[in-house]
């Protein structure tokens, strides 16, 4: 629709300039202009970008970002009447947009030599991956943060203090009641210094420091849950439904075709090779946002594929799979709730609420686990190996919950005569807790939160949860 808009309107104005009619031309000149660029940016994205589960950009889950990194929707966060005010917010908060880890390096690199030396294609875009794009990965870059990636944890930062500008201030971070905790991997110390600067950068802070604790218990709980280590982590039976989908006849003929484009035997494109060729298009696109040749390895049907393959290794080692993978989140879900506790009991005694902001930032995996914990996303059927082709419409999707830097927040607004709320927002956009009757859902009552998760508030003990034999009743 751009193009032809384009180029009709470049017609008008050849005649334009033709005729020397000059307001005219210019104004047409400039429409011109507009649609060239909006043309160019939308060019720049892969069709299949929308498919890039915990490999895509945050843009494509908030589309008008693309057009102002700092826009705000704050008509949807506002309170639900004059008289609230947002008194406390915890942001629980993925890395920005980071270097493949080794592992997905080693297959790039396996995939780029069957292209160099058996791909037969004479395809333009082949020929470019051929003679002009290089392998430039590293097996040291390792899941490193890249500049991208600080981008996008500084522009969240900023994003959140138009939307919150009486808790992310700088009254707030200088009088020292934004709280920072990091997991302890380098994407997300870095991440962590990149909010920090957003801010700091924002209000041109230059003459003070601002600590974080790094806190692998609260933002890798998954490292210390023996019962998920040893039941999920180190369990090759645990990905059973992955292992069967990746054999099954949606994935092999995605290889036929990627085989077929690139004119080399059907047994070189194994379904290691079509996740690599997959993760090169994401990150190619992603850290230089660019649309890369790689992507032309896929059609929509081939990254709809691609898409739920790795919705099934989320849902089965993070998600809804087995109840391990949320009940190791409980560390984290009661580390919330007494936070939150602490401000609304701070707030009823009229005290100012001593940390107005907790930002963790974590993991795909510190995310999701919580997230399937409080029952967000989950569908009624499962996710099978054999249920594809019904699982079009799945809620369960993590190209739209878990993209670099998916942020899930919890704010609590004072309404007066001791109405006190609790708004949930995923990525920035409220969302509902799932159970809850109340017509103001997205900003329902504290107190019917509590009731919805009173037997996880009452239990959810990490350590029993995660004991890997349950001790027999002493009789
Ligand atoms: O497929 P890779 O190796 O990239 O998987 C990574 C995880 O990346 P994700 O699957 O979430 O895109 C990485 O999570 P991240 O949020 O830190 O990016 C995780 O830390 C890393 O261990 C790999 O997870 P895996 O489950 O061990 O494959």
């Amino acid at each position: 629709m751009f193009l032809t808009f384009s180029l009709a309107a470049f017609k008008i104005v050849q005649g334009c300039i033709m005729l020397n009619v000059p307001v005219f031309r210019l104004f047409i000149y400039s429409c011109c202009l507009v649609s060239y660029v909006a043309l160019e940016r939308d060019f720049n994205i892969p069709a299949i970008a929308k498919y890039f589960n915990t490999k895509g950009r945050y843009e494509e889950v908030n589309p008008y970002l693309r057009e102002d990194i700092f826009a705000v929707n704050t008509s949807s966060v506002l309170s639900p009447s004059d008289q609230c005010e947002a008194r406390y917010l915890t942001a629980i908060v993925r890395h920005g947009t980071r270097y493949p880890t080794t592992r997905d390096i080693q297959e790039m690199q396996k995939l780029y030599g069957i292209i160099l030396h058996n791909a037969t294609g004479e395809e333009s875009w082949l020929q470019e991956i051929q003679t002009q794009w290089r392998m430039w990965y590293s097996e040291d870059m390792d899941g490193r943060l890249v500049q991208k990636g600080v981008d996008d944890l500084k522009h969240l930062a900023v994003r959140l203090s138009k939307t919150f500008p009486g808790l992310v201030s700088e009254e707030k971070l200088r009088g020292g009641f934004i709280e920072f905790i990091t997991s302890s991997k380098h994407r997300c110390v870095n991440s962590t210094l990149a909010f920090k600067a957003g801010l700091t950068g924002l209000w041109g802070i230059k003459d003070m420091e601002f600590d974080h604790a790094v806190n692998d218990a609260l933002m890798r709980f998954f490292d210390q849950c023996t019962r998920f280590i040893e039941e999920v982590d180190n369990n090759p039976t645990a990905m059973s439904e992955l292992d069967k989908f990746k054999e099954g006849p949606e994935m092999k003929r995605v290889q036929q075709k990627i085989a077929d484009r690139l004119g080399v035997p059907y047994s070189l494109i194994t379904d290691d090779m079509a996740e690599a060729a997959f993760y090169l298009c994401a990150y190619e696109f992603a850290i230089k946002t660019v649309n890369s040749p790689w992507c032309r390895l896929f059609d929509e049907v081939d990254a709809q594929v691609m898409e739920y393959a790795n919705d099934l290794k989320q849902f089965w080692k993070r998600g809804y799979g087995y109840d391990i993978n949320s009940k190791s989140s409980c560390v984290l879900f009661h580390d919330v709730f007494t936070r939150l506790e602490k401000a609304v009991n701070e707030n009823k005694s009229g005290q100012q609420v001593t940390e107005a902001v907790t930002v963790q930032i974590g993991h795909a995996e510190t995310l999701l686990p919580l997230i399937t914990l409080l029952s967000f996303f989950k569908d009624a059927d499962t996710l099978m190996s054999t249920n594809f082709a019904t699982q079009t419409q799945r809620s369960f999707r993590t190209s739209r919950m878990l993209p670099y830097a998916a942020n899930l927040l919890f704010v609590l607004y004072d309404c007066g005569a001791g109405d006190v709320r609790l708004q949930p927002l995923l990525n920035e956009q409220p969302v509902t807790f799932p159970g809850l009757s109340d017509p103001q859902a997205s900003m329902p009552r504290y107190q019917d939160v509590l009731e919805r998760y009173r037997d996880l508030l009452q239990g959810c003990d990490f350590e029993a949860e995660c004991q890997l034999f349950k001790h027999p009743v002493e009789l």
